[in-house]
């Protein structure tokens, strides 16, 4: 079993049967193997959010499969397939969608508790990842209190928080200024092989893409030549 990801004829329509239907996805195939960085680029609306939440389990295709480390998770129930997407899969988004209640700290402890890690547990990994992304010292701030690149340092920390083999992102430093997405993404690339992720990362910055194992390209609804 060597792919981390395979998705098969994955097709998606939005308002299915009504007049203003959208067929989003019209046969996706694509494949990540382990320790795979693959970038994911696309011209707006072509559908790359809605390819990366179905591999990412947040929804489900209308047809095809989805197999995550060599588990098919079609069909699955939605309690099931919460807990799958918990514990294998790290999501991370454009905006940071950090808890602005909780602390740096809190905000990467929270997913292992939900995952039943024990707390000092938790509390240790989630120092540790703080660290690599060499912001520990701002581990007791809340989110409002860090600069935009820190906020998304922290949210980088929480997907991996769980320890997942295969790390999702949508465009993950496209809300940063050029400067800081150059530095971000790059602590984002050493996080993921450092911790020997697989790998799907959508992005509109083809210098960044090209910092990547490969790149598939999305248009239409379908894979298409990069
Ligand atoms: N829940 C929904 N209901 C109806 N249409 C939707 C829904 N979600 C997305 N769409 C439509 O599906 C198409 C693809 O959306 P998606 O967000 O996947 O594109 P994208 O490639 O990520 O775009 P962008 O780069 O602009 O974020 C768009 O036309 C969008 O308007």
């Amino acid at each position: 079993m060597n792919n981390m990801l395979e998705i098969k004829g994955i097709t998606k329509t939005y308002n299915a049967g009504k007049p203003n239907q959208i067929e989003v996805l019209r046969g996706i195939d694509l494949t990540l193997k382990r320790g795979e960085v693959v970038a994911l680029t696309a011209p707006s609306g072509a559908g790359k959010s809605t390819l990366l939440h179905i591999a990412g389990l947040l929804d489900v295709p209308d047809a095809g499969t989805v197999t995550i480390a060599g588990q098919d998770m079609t069909g699955l129930g939605d309690r099931r397939r919460t807990a799958m997407r918990r514990a294998g899969v790290g999501f991370i988004y454009q905006f940071h969608h950090l808890l602005p209640e909780f602390t740096a700290l809190e905000n990467v402890v929270l997913p292992q508790l939900a995952n039943a890690v024990p707390q000092a547990e938790a509390e240790a990994r989630a120092m540790a990842l703080l660290d690599k992304v060499g912001i520990s010292r701002r581990a007791t701030h809340r989110p409002a209190a860090l600069s935009g690149g820190e906020q998304q340092r922290v949210a980088f920390c929480r997907a991996l928080a769980n320890g997942p083999g295969l790390l999702l992102a949508d465009e993950p430093t496209g809300n940063l200024d050029p400067e800081t997405s150059d530095l971000v993404f790059d602590v984002l690339m050493e996080l993921v092989r450092d911790e020997g992720l697989s790998a799907l990362i959508a992005t509109h910055n083809h210098e960044l893409a090209a910092k990547m194992d490969r790149v598939v390209k999305l248009d239409m609804g379908q894979v298409v030549p990069a």
